[in-house]
């Protein structure tokens, strides 16, 4: 029997962990042979939700869900985990950038990294997806607080979300559906500077392949409203719902670790924020949504190189670069102030 792989949802008993801890307890993300072991973190206050998350899981009566615990310490839900999606956060309201989270929820990754350089593994090979934001910066100080016990490449921030958003908008446009559109990058930030790429994108029309541009025919259209659309997105779920966006969330997270875990398709990349190692000049350790491919077999994502860039491209990438060296900064800062 295969052994059952140990995977921990912080925020659990949020509106994201609703969403996403029936896809890994069914089968979606790890497979439908593969038994999990879920551990459910949130904060004490929330115990009682949690205990009502576990009941609801037990209710469903899922062959590929071996247990669920409910857990309110660090300890207790670090300890020799597989896999880690870190929700647990506070998410911004109407009129609010998610950098404006930066203080409030650096402090909960600071304390998750060192959680997991004290209880996880010495051989770990954990796979951390951080989707709390602000996530890229959230990813980096868990990274860096988990140093010289969980390796660097381990730590991943969520941009799924945001590819997501962007195929979905290609396939709107050009009247195709999402399996048809491939190789869109979100470059940077998950935030208002992100550079949603279609420039190695392409779609799949009545049977052709096609460049995006061509299959658009409307470069005004791609490098204004479409970039907009998807850069504001979570901004105008939050102006509609009053909540911030969770099913999707929760969708997009799932098919990052199913990616990580099961690799990528022959000739397609995902974006995945991860620790830059200097590619296309970002300075090195930033987290920073790349394209990448996954080898399934290893579980290693490199990132796609040889890609290039116009001018237009360039000014986004940097701005983008900016504003995340700005936050590692203020999170630096914030970090020394949190006495935890
Ligand atoms: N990266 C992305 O694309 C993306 C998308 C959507 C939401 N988000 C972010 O995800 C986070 C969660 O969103 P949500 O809508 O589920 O929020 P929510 O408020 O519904 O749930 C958050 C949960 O986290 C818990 N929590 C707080 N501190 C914790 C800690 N130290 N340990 C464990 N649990 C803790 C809270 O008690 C709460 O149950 C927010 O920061 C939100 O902005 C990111
Ligand atoms: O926008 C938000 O604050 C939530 C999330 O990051 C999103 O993109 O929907």
């Amino acid at each position: 029997m295969t052994a059952p792989l140990r995977v921990l949802v912080t925020g659990a008993a949020g509106q994201i962990g609703y969403s996403i801890v029936i896809r890994i307890a069914d089968g979606t993300v790890f497979g439908k042979e593969q038994p999990v072991q879920l551990v459910l973190l949130d904060v004490p206050q929330c115990a009682n939700v949690l205990e009502g998350v576990v009941f609801e899981l037990q209710d469903c009566a899922l062959p590929t869900l071996h247990s669920v615990e409910a857990v309110t310490e660090e300890k207790a839900a670090f300890t020799g985990i597989d896999y880690a999606f870190l929700v647990g956060a506070m998410p911004r309201r109407e009129g609010m950038e998610r950098k404006d989270l930066l203080a409030a929820n650096v402090k909960i990754f600071k304390s998750q990294g060192k959680a997991l350089a004290e209880y996880a593994k010495p051989t770990t090979k954990v796979a951390i997806i951080v989707v709390g934001n602000p996530a890229n910066t959230n990813a980096f100080i868990a990274a860096k607080y988990a140093a010289g016990k969980i390796p660097a490449k381990n730590f991943s921030a969520m941009t799924r979300l945001d590819h997501n958003r962007a195929l979905a908008q290609l396939a709107l446009k050009t009247g195709t559906t999402i399996g048809d559109v491939k190789n869109v990058i979100i470059w940077g930030n998950h935030s208002g500077t992100q550079f949603p790429d279609v420039t190695h994108a392409t779609v799949n029309k009545n049977g052709t392949e096609t460049d995006a541009y061509s299959a658009v025919g409307d470069n005004a259209f791609l490098q204004g409203p479409f970039i907009a659309t998807v850069q504001k997105r979570g901004g105008v779920i939050i102006e509609k719902r009053k909540l911030s966006s969770a099913m999707s969330a929760a969708k997009a997270a799932c098919d990052h670790i199913h990616d990580w875990h099961f690799g990528t398709k022959a000739g397609q990349y995902v974006s995945m924020a991860v620790p830059s190692d200097g590619s296309y000049g970002i300075p090195q350790g930033l987290i920073f949504s790349f394209p990448v491919t996954i080898d399934g077999a290893t579980r290693e994502w490199k990132i796609v190189q040889g890609l290039n860039f116009d001018d237009f491209a360039k000014g986004k990438i940097a701005a983008t670069t900016k504003e995340l060296e700005e936050e590692r900064d203020d999170a630096l800062k914030a970090c020394d102030d949190a006495n935890i």
